[in-house]
């Protein structure tokens, strides 16, 4: 029988520590496997995944390895593709929701009675959005202060729609199934929609488990920390029939309370007695004095150890009295110093972190007046990386590339690989529509002097990716490569972009990183610049209009916040620099002087106790 994976894995796996990776790797039922940053969770997991495909997957059966956002899910692929093993068909590595979608809902609700239309798409932001306002509307004054956010909390707390579910919080019971038929009646499903239908058909009907045992008699799912209660719970419908699940993730990290996530799920994992608990003390990322200032900033001191003793970061304040552009001036000064430090530093080992995507722009703007080369991730980059965009980014560079050039390339053969996978659940005759896209790329590169990024990207879409203009199930991921064109328009932010240009954002070499604190999750840089670091914009305040007062969000936004900052914090390898003005703006321009971050001050109480400098 021919292998499923290279052994190299092996070899790989004889790094693993005694401190928890072993216990993890060899552990042969269900595992919760609970770690703090750098303590190499995702090196682990890939290495467990390659053994249990080597070892105990049979040719009919698959691994699913389950994360919650796109980019965890592209981190694992890559490290999956660095110890030689590319998605088969005995492994599927997902995020919740496309693994809902593509497993669950796609193949088997119309079987079933559930709440899905006979025809239906995911709904994109603005018609969730639209759908929220209208329902609010329907309800009137009452709910004018009412949050997105709060509503899907509500809605992803309260799973049966019973007597707790209309009583505990009637305007947001009620706003919920407003919104929820305001949905249905455009034949709309949102993405919290697919885990809760997938809940309801795993847990009402047998045959359903059965199907999914048989075919993924393994589960393996990382940042768990980022699940809420309907994930979890069907995760113990799995478990009860039978699935082995291995769950890993680290609870100080939990930055997703605002979509219903719990935390604590993964601890009452962990607490069962079906279930081995590892944790994982030893942190490969970060110097000793990082490591001392973070263990322990969100809950109890873990006595995490660095691994690399010798290492010392500097963790420094810098003051910008004069506001956010000026702190955003300095950042990119102390990014261009940090990178002229180090001889093999370039300015991809170097990340700014900033609150939200509207200081995003900012950064952006001052990055591109000085000629940097950036790697943008937030919700207002021109467009988010997903596999299409990647894959038209991989397909410029292909088209581009000079081979008398010292470099990587893609491989043609790749190319077509990605296409087959990427359009073969859509098109009957794969090989002739491979083919004829085969013929696009060699005429697109033999005039790739000539050809617009703007103009590829169009013919791509109109002659290769018509099949997704309405196919639901690659709706968000299609709305990305329109974007990409959009912003490739004369009249777009990536306007002066060519073909080759576009090819090289595939690679994150020499291009500084720009990020929102919540995006750097999973990442790991040289050094750290955070700016925006003021009370009133973060932490965000709650004005009381009668005291005339600026407050701290409640105990439970603040600890989210916490969590934010120490994933920010525990990104840095060597170097972390915080800046901060002292004073925020509200939306009516009033200046307030508010004072540094309540995290700095408690970073600074570490510092002063611990004397981690
Ligand atoms: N046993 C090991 N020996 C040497 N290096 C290791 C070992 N385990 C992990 N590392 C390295 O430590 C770094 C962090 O590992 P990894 O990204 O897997 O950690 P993580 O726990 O997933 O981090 P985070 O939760 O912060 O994203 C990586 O550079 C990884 O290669």
């Amino acid at each position: 029988m021919q292998r499923k994976v290279a052994s190299f894995y092996k070899t790989e796996a004889l790094q693993l520590n005694e401190f928890g990776q072993k216990a993890a790797y060899d552990s042969n039922t269900n595992c919760a496997v609970i770690a703090g940053p750098g303590s190499g969770k995702t090196k682990t997991l890939v290495l467990k995944v390659a053994k249990i495909l080597d070892e105990e997957i049979n040719d009919y059966q698959k691994v699913a390895c389950i994360t919650y956002n796109r980019q965890c899910c592209r981190e694992l692929q890559q490290r999956f593709k660095k110890i030689g093993i590319s998605l088969n068909e005995n492994l599927y590595v997902g995020t919740v929701h496309s693994f809902c979608l593509s497993q669950i809902v796609s193949p088997l609700a119309h079987l079933v009675e559930s709440e899905l239309p006979a025809t239906y798409s995911i709904a994109n932001e603005k018609q969730r959005n639209d759908s929220f306002e209208s329902a609010k509307s329907r309800i009137g004054e009452a709910a004018k202060y009412c949050s997105f956010a709060t509503m899907t909390n509500y809605r992803m707390s309260y799973l049966e729609r019973d007597e707790s579910f209309n009583s505990n919080d009637i305007l947001y019971a009620n706003l919920v199934t407003n919104y929820e038929r305001f949905l249905r009646s455009n034949s709309l499903v949102d993405f919290d929609d697919l885990i809760l239908i997938t809940r309801k058909m795993i847990k009402d009907y047998a045959w359903i488990r059965d199907i999914l045992k048989a075919k993924f008699p393994i589960i393996v799912i990382d940042e768990y920390q980022d699940l809420g209660k309907p994930l979890h719970e069907i995760v113990l419908l799995l478990v009860e029939h039978g699935v082995k699940v291995i769950a890993v993730g680290d609870v100080d990290q939990s930055i997703y309370g605002f979509t219903g996530a719990h935390p604590e799920l993964l601890l009452s994992l962990s607490e069962r007695s079906d279930f081995e608990k590892v944790e994982m003390k030893l942190n490969y990322r970060s110097a000793q004095n990082i490591v001392n200032l973070s263990d322990g900033f969100v809950g109890a001191n873990k006595g995490v150890v660095a691994h690399n003793q010798n290492r010392v970061a500097t963790i420094d304040y810098h003051l910008c009295p004069n506001g956010l552009e000026e702190q955003v001036d300095e950042a990119l000064k102390k990014a261009l110093a940090c990178v002229d430090l180090l001889e093999s530093r370039t300015l991809s080992d170097v990340a700014i972190l900033y609150p939200d995507a509207k200081t995003g722009d900012i950064v952006a703007q001052k990055a591109t007046d000085r000629g940097l080369f950036y790697s943008r991730i937030d919700n207002n980059a021109p467009y988010r990386k997903n596999p299409m965009t990647n894959f038209i980014e991989d397909c410029a560079s292909w088209i581009t590339f000079d081979w008398k050039k010292q470099g990587k390339s893609i491989y043609l053969n790749d190319l077509i690989k990605s296409f087959t996978v990427l359009t073969r659940n859509f098109i009957e005759d794969i090989d002739s529509a491979a083919l004829n896209f085969v013929k696009f790329l060699w005429s697109s590169k033999n005039i790739s002097n000539l050809i617009t990024a703007e103009a590829f990207v169009s013919k791509l879409i109109t002659e290769h990716f018509s099949v997704f203009i309405d196919e639901p199930k690659t709706k968000d991921d299609f709305y990305e490569v329109l974007k990409m064109q959009s912003s490739l328009k004369d009249d777009g932010v990536l306007h002066n972009i060519n073909l080759q240009m576009l090819g090289d954002n595939r690679d994150k070499s020499n291009k500084l990183n720009l990020i929102t604190y919540h995006s750097s999750k999973g990442c790991e840089y040289d050094v750290v610049i955070a700016i925006g670091l003021d009370n009133g914009v973060f932490p965000r305040l709650v004005y009381k209009p009668r005291e005339r007062v600026w407050y701290y969000p409640e105990d439970k936004e603040l600890q989210e916040k916490r969590r934010l900052f120490f994933v920010a914090l525990t990104r840095a390898k060597y170097d972390v620099h915080f800046f901060k003005s002292e004073h925020f703006y509200t939306r009516n321009g009033y200046k307030m002087n508010y004072g540094q971050s309540i995290f700095l001050d408690e970073l600074d109480k570490k510092l002063n106790t611990y004397d981690c400098q």
